[in-house]
């Protein structure tokens, strides 16, 4: 688990990031700070499409990018919005993030900075995952 000071550098990551969400059309700015156990931290924000179905989350952007330049395990994500406060993952983000590990820590920051922590084992309980393909 990341120390106070990783967490709250991964709060403040997502804060920032929410500048760069392209949301011309829910105008819903979502930002998102992402810890590998490498140390390295990703961030994403969300990024809308004309084809509503091409959006993509800012937590999948940054774990995209994550895996895209070799990481594959994670500690800590923080997620922010500019709207609402304690910014929940949506149902296809858990999905995607729980492939990565149920212990992974999601803290779901406010607008002013406070935020709530789960484990990915806590917002999707019962998770279809890797380990159910093995079984016959
Ligand atoms: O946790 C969330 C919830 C929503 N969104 C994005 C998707 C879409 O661009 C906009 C409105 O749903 O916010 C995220 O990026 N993360
Ligand atoms: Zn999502």
């Amino acid at each position: 688990m990341a120390s106070v000071e990783k967490v709250q550098e991964l709060v403040q990551h997502s804060l920032q990031m929410r500048e760069r969400a392209y949301c011309p059309y829910s105008k819903f700015r979502v930002g998102a700070a992402l810890l590998a156990k490498s140390g390295k931290i990703y961030t994403g924000c969300n990024v809308e499409n004309a084809s509503y179905g091409g959006c993509i989350c800012a937590e999948r952007t940054a774990f995209v990018k994550a895996v895209s330049e070799g990481d594959r395990e994670f500690t800590d994500l923080a997620v922010a919005s500019d709207r609402n406060d304690f910014c929940s993952p949506c149902g296809i983000c858990r999905q995607f993030m729980a492939e990565f590990g149920l212990d992974l820590r999601v803290h779901q920051v406010s607008t002013t900075g406070q935020f709530k922590t789960f484990t990915m084992n806590e917002l999707l309980p019962g998770a279809f995952g890797p380990g159910d393909l093995e079984k016959h």
